[in-house]
């Protein structure tokens, strides 16, 4: 394929890859990594049939070519700033838009100092460059990441080498080294560049695809409004206590904390309150507790806590400072400073206990503070073993 045809291609791809982003988000709002993205698109797109036009009289070289240039620089670098942004760098503009202006710059003196060999040089490095910042993005999720994230990253990464080498072939042998002779460079970075429009193009697609199925995954255990376990997450973090539960050892305790009179909150503040209190009252509690405790959303304003190698007596010591830290810091929203309380039944895990007995117990507890006035720690009632009731003398 030559060269012409190459540039054609890349044109068409991006065109392509333009269209089926705009129908595929078309009407629902874009995260701010894809809107990037599909601009950086776009500039590309233009970049490469600006380029493919130039020779052919449709706009004159001398306009085609800078401008081809300039867009395509943009696209390369916006490219790399929606794979910062999906890394989480959100400010990614602070460092990639000066690169761009500084890169955009030294072409153009390069393009009118030297229209073919310094040209050459600048554009190679500089998109070499731009690509290489967007293997570093990927990069930066390397620990934990995927076997895609990481064959991308690698990918990426030598595709980027291979483009800037073509630039600084160009400058330290102009006539090319052995065997590897200038056009044979030229033909490998063209290569590259479509290998790396398909690479990013599939390549972030699939990305963005396995970042979703984790998200599902994460959701399916844990409460996005809190970030706490939700039910199902604390009864799997529950499991291996419950089994641990029937050998000899520390007991493991189970709190259940329910807000007081929630409701009135909600009625009183609006909903959105109502979230930010049940915020902070999980920050609260978190504050109060051990790294290896678990707070777990239960449903509503009902939450579990559970307290590894903690007897009772310890476990309503811990209840007891949650309950009175709740009530210490009233919490502040957009309309008011809310007072908060909540109500605690404790219990520890028995050896015979199943998730049903063990919540049924501690959840009798909450009851039983809810019943008996709100804001108190109640602990469970130990049932007497049948073995040591003691039958009334007749
Ligand atoms: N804002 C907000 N409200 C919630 C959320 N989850 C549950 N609620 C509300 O919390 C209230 C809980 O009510 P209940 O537990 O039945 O009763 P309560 O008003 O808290 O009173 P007691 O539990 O008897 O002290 C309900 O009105 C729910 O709609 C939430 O995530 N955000």
């Amino acid at each position: 394929m030559d060269i012409t045809t190459m540039v054609f291609v890349l044109a068409l791809g991006n065109l392509a890859l333009c269209a089926a982003l705009f129908f595929f988000e078309f009407g629902s709002a874009r995260s701010p990594a894809l809107s990037t993205w599909a601009i950086a698109r776009q500039c590309q797109a233009a970049g490469w049939l600006l380029l493919y036009f130039r020779g052919t009289g449709v706009a004159p070289d001398l306009v085609s070519i800078p401008l081809g240039y300039t867009l395509l620089f943009t696209g390369v670098a916006l490219e790399a700033g929606s794979l910062w942004e999906a890394a989480g760098r959100a400010r990614w503009r602070r460092f990639i838009y000066p690169a761009l202006g500084v890169a955009v710059a030294a072409f153009l003196a390069c393009y009118f100092i030297d229209q073919l060999g310094l040209r050459v040089v600048a554009s190679s490095l500089i998109l070499g460059g731009f690509y290489m910042a967007g293997a570093v993005a990927l990069a930066l999720g390397w620990k934990g990441g995927s076997m895609l994230r990481r064959f991308m990253v690698v990918a990426l990464a030598m595709l980027s080498l291979l483009v800037a080498a073509r630039g600084i072939l160009v400058l330290s042998m102009p006539g090319g080294w052995g065997w590897l002779s200038n056009s044979l460079v030229q033909a490998l970075s063209s290569g590259a560049f479509v290998l790396l429009m398909l690479l990013t193009a599939f390549g972030y697609l699939l990305l963005a695809r396995e970042q979703l199925q984790r998200e599902i995954e994460r959701m399916e255990v844990v409460d996005t409004l809190t970030d706490a376990p939700n039910r199902r997450g604390f009864f799997n973090l529950l499991a291996p206590w419950m089994a641990l539960a029937r050998r000899p050892g520390l007991p493991t305790a189970v709190v259940l904390l329910d807000l007081d009179q929630f409701k009135r909150i909600n009625d009183s503040y609006g909903h959105p309150a109502g979230d930010a209190v049940v915020r902070a009252m999980v920050d609260t509690c978190k504050r109060q507790l051990r790294d290896s405790d678990i707070l777990g959303r239960m449903a509503g304003v009902e939450f579990a806590l559970l307290l590894p190698r903690t007897d009772l007596l310890d476990a309503l010591l811990v209840a007891e400072r949650i309950r009175r830290a709740i009530e210490a810091a009233p919490v502040k929203t957009e309309r008011a400073l809310v007072k908060m309380t909540a109500s605690f039944g404790v219990t520890t895990i028995r050896p015979e206990d199943t998730t049903v007995s063990l919540f049924k117990r501690a959840d009798e507890a909450l009851r039983a503070a809810k019943a008996g006035g709100r804001n108190k720690v109640v602990q469970a009632v130990t049932p007497v073993a049948p073995e040591a009731w003691v039958t009334p003398a007749s």
